[in-house]
């Protein structure tokens, strides 16, 4: 089975505002709401593709539960953990003549909740994929994600993780099966300004591997992306052409395409090729990619 975790899921709030202006009030042109948090968009991209997941990680309150409900309205299963206190956190992205988002914080998670989550994941079986991916709560401790990975070493689990700086860092020593990072993210992990020059993200990306990550795959929004597998070859990606229409959730959109593609047909190189398909897809279209916008994709890279 693959299980996806999003320890601080979100309501997006995806509001479009013609010429937005700040100290004064704006009417929004368009507002739609959809259940977020990256290792959410995973669960909903894998299922539009195909694949059974199940959600894992934290909810509170009523915006808690209408996450599960909106991710259950997906065919994705859940099995979330509720919080006593607190509110799942709604996520503002304003679209306008920038694109400007504002991410809560998200509830408090408790030691007591967190050995729930730990007790979840104990259950997991050899086969099984586990992505790991978002932000955590600033009340968790930030070595949360490497608490679950030395947990789970050595237990024939493939592990994705989708997250920043430190907190993927402190992970690469469990050899994550593969870590997505966008070319500032890699960056921002070595203190340097990456552009999107192939040879310093293949340089950078080549350090991770050195680091322990297996598979690397740095994404570069309307540029495509970088893969580097880890039988050494390094692939490179242009985007296809089209209409971006909401780029959020693209690099979750990518993961989950990856995912399939590797599950599919046990190529790496040929999920590569699926997941910037699934990533573009998802940017095309006012939603998360489906299978049908995938697949028009795949054939155009
Ligand atoms: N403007 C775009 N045009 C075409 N494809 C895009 C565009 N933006 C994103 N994509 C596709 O999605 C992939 C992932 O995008 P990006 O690099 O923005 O990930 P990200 O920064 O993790 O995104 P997010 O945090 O919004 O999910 C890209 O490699 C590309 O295939
Ligand atoms: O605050 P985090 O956890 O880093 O990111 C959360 C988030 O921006 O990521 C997703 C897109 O990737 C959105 O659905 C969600 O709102």
């Amino acid at each position: 089975m693959i299980y996806t975790v999003t320890f601080n899921p979100s309501l997006d709030y995806i509001v479009k505002v013609d010429n937005f202006k700040t100290g004064q009030v704006n009417r929004t042109a368009s507002e739609r709401l959809f259940p977020g948090g990256k290792g959410i968009n995973v669960s909903i991209v894998l299922k539009n593709l195909g694949f059974d997941n199940v959600a894992l990680g934290f909810i509170a309150g009523f915006t808690g539960r209408e996450i599960e409900k909106r991710v259950r309205d997906f065919g994705c299963s859940s099995d979330f953990i509720e919080i006593d206190n607190g509110l799942s956190r709604i996520n503002v992205k304003l679209k306008s003549q920038e694109e400007s988002e504002i991410n809560g914080r998200g509830p408090q998670i408790s030691e007591e909740a967190l050995e729930k989550l730990f007790a979840q994941l104990d259950r997991l079986k050899a086969g099984d994929v586990l992505a790991l991916a978002g932000s955590i709560p600033s009340s968790m401790p930030s070595d949360t994600y490497e608490r679950i990975m030395a947990r789970l070493e050595n237990r024939g689990i493939d592990i994705v993780v989708d997250a920043t700086k430190d907190l993927l860092k402190k992970v690469l020593k469990y050899h994550p099966f593969l870590i997505k990072p966008n070319n500032h993210e890699l960056g921002d992990m070595f203190g340097v300004t990456l552009k999107k020059n192939d040879d310093e993200i293949i340089l950078y990306g080549k350090k991770l591997q050195e680091m322990g990550a297996r598979n690397v795959l740095v994404s570069m929004a309307g540029d495509g992306a970088i893969f580097l597998n880890e039988d050494g070859s390094v692939h490179k990606s242009a985007a296809p052409s089209g209409e971006v229409k909401n780029s959020v959730g693209a690099g979750d959109s990518m993961v989950a395409g990856f995912l399939a593609g590797y599950l599919e047909s046990g190529d790496r190189t040929a999920a590569f090729k699926m997941g910037v398909a699934a990533g573009s897809a998802s940017a095309f279209s006012e939603e998360l990619a489906t299978r049908q916008e995938v697949a028009d994709l795949l054939n155009k890279i």
